[in-house]
């Protein structure tokens, strides 16, 4: 079968991984370290019993558990993928479980937020390195997981002031290994980045969807009955789990009003462009845009399709 991650490491670069959370993030972490050898044992901990159940059927970890505690107990590195919103309690929970010099990191896609709830609950001697890999569906769950992911897309780690280096260099290495493009930077510049190319657009796909689901008492079916371009593109995105959304935009709240404040200044100027009949405004805006999108697939960074149509890679 070609395996386009690269061939299984002789040595493992964790003995011990502990995966919190196995829905679409999680489980493909854990497709992909089982495909490459990246940890000697894989451990799935999820608060749901059925998600559990599931892991066991496919088969994707070594050890699967509802008692994160247990779960995390002796693991050399753990990776909370989990929504935003559930880290505090969480870092909580298992912190009295976690072995010196182990690394804790994570998969949220807000980062400052995620340092400020688990700091107060980190024990002495274990490493925080947080991570976004910026690599995603629209599914959520552990059947929508697949191990080439996170090939060719970036991860980004956003380790607090004065991290171990050696934790950072560890994370790291893991990323590249299942295909990710590392890059470093704070937390508040990846909030600030990814409320802009990310989140906001979200929510303006939420925006929409729900405006014109709205209308269609006035439109009388007729929204989904031509819901083929512009509208279609926006429903996959606006697709995407509600707990996860509501806990990226609760906990990067000032970052996304920030990004929808500039928004909603641009949208003035478009529609005072229609109103007045400016269509050079117009054509210089969706000139550069275009040039934007074209810029975007000469570097690899599209999604052609809602499941990157890889999954028969595996
Ligand atoms: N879905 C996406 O496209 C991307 C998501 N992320 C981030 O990764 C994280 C995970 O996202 P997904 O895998 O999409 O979510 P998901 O909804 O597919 O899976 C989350 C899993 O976590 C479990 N869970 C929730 N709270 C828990 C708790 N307290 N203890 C144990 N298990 C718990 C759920 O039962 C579920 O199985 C989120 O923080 C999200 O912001 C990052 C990049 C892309
Ligand atoms: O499905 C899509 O287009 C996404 O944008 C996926 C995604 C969702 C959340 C992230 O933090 C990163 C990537």
């Amino acid at each position: 079968m070609p395996d386009r991650l690269g061939p299984p490491l002789d040595t493992p670069l964790v003995s011990r991984l502990a995966l919190v959370g196995l829905g679409l993030i999680g489980s493909s972490i854990a497709r992909a370290a089982r495909l490459r050898n990246l940890a000697g044992t894989i451990v799935a901990v999820d608060r749901d019993p059925a998600v559990i159940r599931r892991v066991e059927e496919l088969g994707i970890a070594d050890e699967a558990t509802t008692d994160p505690t247990a779960g995390v107990r002796d693991a050399d590195l753990v990776i909370l993928c989990i929504p935003v919103g559930g880290f505090a309690a969480v870092a909580k929970a298992i912190a009295p479980a976690l072995k010196p010099g182990a690394i804790l990191s994570d998969t949220g896609s807000v980062k400052k937020s995620m340092i400020e709830q688990v700091t107060p609950h980190l024990p002495e001697g274990v490493h925080l390195v947080p991570a976004h890999p910026v690599a995603g569906t629209e599914h959520s769950g552990p059947d929508a997981g697949f191990a080439t992911l996170f090939r060719d897309r970036w991860c980004i780690l956003t380790p607090p002031e004065g991290s171990d280096p050696e934790a950072v260099a560890k994370v790291a290495a893991l990323w590249s290994a299942m295909g990710a493009n590392v890059e470093v930077m704070t937390a508040e510049h990846h909030d600030l980045v990814l409320a802009i190319t990310s989140h906001v657009p979200h929510l303006i796909a939420y925006n929409i969807v729900g405006t014109a689901a709205d209308l269609e008492e006035v439109t009388q079916g007729e929204v989904i009955k031509f819901s083929a371009g512009g509208f279609r593109d926006f429903t996959r995105i606006a697709a995407s789990d509600p707990t996860m959304w509501r806990d990226i935009f609760l906990h990067n709240k000032e970052a996304v009003l920030e990004m929808l404040g500039r928004l909603n200044e641009d949208i003035a100027i478009l529609a005072r462009a229609i109103r007045w009949g400016d269509g050079d405004a117009l054509f210089d805006l969706f000139t550069r845009t275009r040039a934007i999108r074209r810029g975007i697939i000469s570097q690899g960074q599209e999604t052609p399709e809602p499941d990157f149509g890889r999954r028969r890679e595996e």
